[in-house]
């Protein structure tokens, strides 16, 4: 505005804050000393409480650096450097000569070592970078970095969330965590209210393959936890047979023959003792169940009439055994002295979708229907294998309470099969590699987080073992005689 020649400009507002001072500046003398005892007292805990929580996330590197100082004071420093460099190149030499148990041994190094310099490091900045903490009446709120715990090929991370947060938005921003802690990917697992665990995993466990392990007794083998391979962690990975029902799912070459021979691998004493019966479907010609026949009480190589058949007798059974029970007892055991039944149909789909005449179709499907819903309690249990899970090929997945996922091809096989956000708990099926075929994601029935697995390896010796252990030959070779024995040749008892 111009007035009189001269110019008015309105004064800029002014943008600086003003400086606010703690309130308790503001009390009077004498209200600060009489509370002064309580602030220091409070102050005083405080330092402990960190002094704690600092030995207790670094106990290794807090008693090092007491020791260290005790040392340096007591023998002088040239002592604490000599010691201290023979520690270091005895480690070093450890690690580069014997990777394994350094690994093995040195877990708690380790753990304070990432949790130092990678998790306790970057965490504020990573939390804030992923929009993970959150402002109240001005003050920042971030999720607490608490127990770290480091196993080679994973980091456990435990976390508890600020108030208002739910799992969901970690689960979010998974991949971007993944990178920014420099692991591979990050799973999201709740382990109680407000608190949460990352998986970071760093290398794969299950790159190797597994040899099947010695055939067992009859009398180790549990139809409640058959073991068919090992876990990610290294332990047994152990299915249920016994009031189960089980639906793998994979690509072609995801391994499935692997998860079926290795289940069939560890029946083979109950199926020689005569306990565990098999009955098989295999609409490929026999190309996968005609390289043992003889585990099987009964096997159908078609999706024709006979397999309709047998899944209808099958059905049948089901149905006269439950009326046998009914009043005498509420499942199936040993002692009720009929054999446990295992029906494997190797393509499933073959049999229930792409069967070209509709009503051999329908029967096969409400037979199978009849067997995964009502076998659980006669004894009775399914394996069955596809490649497709979609609904129009397999209406009834959710009769099956375990399914396993094999390596798929998209995100949304991983849903159809495991169930909806099983996938972001972490259960990524279809970012399983081509390089190792017989991984697997297990979802357990009544079980929330799902297992990551790899099933045993059979080979066609170990299928030619099991033929011979099912026929009874022992597989000793008797010595050559001689012809001046009076013998003939080489002969196998
Ligand atoms: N557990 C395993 N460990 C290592 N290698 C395996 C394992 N399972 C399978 N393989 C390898 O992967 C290949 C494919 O396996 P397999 O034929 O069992 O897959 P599949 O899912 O049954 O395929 P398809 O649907 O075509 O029958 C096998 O030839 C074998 O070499």
């Amino acid at each position: 505005m111009r007035r009189d020649g001269s110019r008015w400009v309105d004064p800029a507002p002014l943008e600086i804050a003003r400086p606010r001072l703690p309130w308790w500046t503001l009390l009077p003398g004498w209200v600060k000393l009489i509370i002064s005892p309580i602030v220091l007292t409070w102050l005083v805990i405080w330092i402990l409480a960190k002094l704690v929580r600092l030995c207790w996330y670094y106990p290794l590197t807090i008693t090092l650096l007491v020791g260290g100082l005790a040392l340096d004071w007591w023998a002088g420093h040239y002592l604490v450097g000599a010691v201290a460099s023979v520690v270091i190149v005895g480690l070093l030499v450890w690690w580069w000569r014997f990777t394994e148990s350094f690994t093995r041994r040195c877990r708690w190094l380790r753990t304070e070592v990432r949790r130092m310099s990678v998790y306790a490091w970057e965490w504020r900045t990573v939390m804030r970078l992923a929009n993970l903490t959150g402002t109240a009446k001005g003050r920042e709120y971030r999720p607490r970095l608490k127990r770290v715990r480091s196993e080679g090929w994973r980091d456990k991370v435990a976390v508890r969330m600020i108030q208002g947060q739910a799992p969901e938005q970690w689960t979010e921003r998974a991949s971007g965590l993944a990178h920014s802690f420099h692991a591979n990917s990050c799973r999201v697992r709740v382990t109680g209210p407000g608190r949460i665990e990352l998986d970071l995993i760093r290398s794969d466990p299950l790159t190797g393959t597994l040899p099947l392990p010695a055939m067992a007794d009859a009398s180790g083998v549990d139809l409640k936890r058959i073991v068919i391979g090992r876990t990610e962690t290294g332990k047994a990975w152990r299915i249920r047979l016994l009031g189960n029902q089980i639906l793998v799912v994979g690509v072609q070459g995801a391994g499935k023959g692997s998860i079926l021979w290795s289940v069939v691998w560890a029946l083979a004493p109950l199926i020689k003792a005569g306990l565990v019966r098999l009955v098989g479907i295999d609409p490929k010609g026999g190309m996968e169940l005609g390289q043992c026949p003889e585990v099987f009480h009964e096997v159908v190589y078609d999706n024709g009439p006979d397999a309709v058949e047998l899944l209808e007798e099958l059905a049948n059974e089901v149905r006269a055994r439950a009326g046998e029970y009914r009043g005498l007892r509420r499942r199936w055991s040993a002692e009720s002295g009929q054999p446990f039944t295992v029906l494997i149909v190797d393509e499933l789909a073959d049999v229930i979708a792409y069967q070209t005449d509709k009503r051999l179709k329908e029967r096969a499907q409400a037979a199978i229907q009849t067997i995964t819903s009502q076998g659980r309690a006669p004894g009775f249990a399914t394996l069955a294998l596809v490649q497709d899970p979609r609904k129009e090929i397999v209406p009834f997945r959710n009769l099956f309470t375990t399914r396993i996922a094999m390596r798929l091809d998209e995100a949304t096989q991983v849903d159809m099969t495991l169930g909806d956000g099983v996938r972001e708990r972490g259960a990524e099926a279809h970012e399983i590699s081509e390089l190792t075929p017989g991984v697997a994601w297990v979802k357990e029935e009544g079980k929330r987080e799902p297992v990551r697995a790899r099933a045993f390896y059979p080979t066609d010796s170990d299928l030619a073992d099991l033929r011979a252990y099912i026929n009874g030959w022992t597989g000793e070779v008797l010595p050559f005689r001689s012809p001046s024995d009076g013998g003939e040749g080489g002969a196998a008892a």
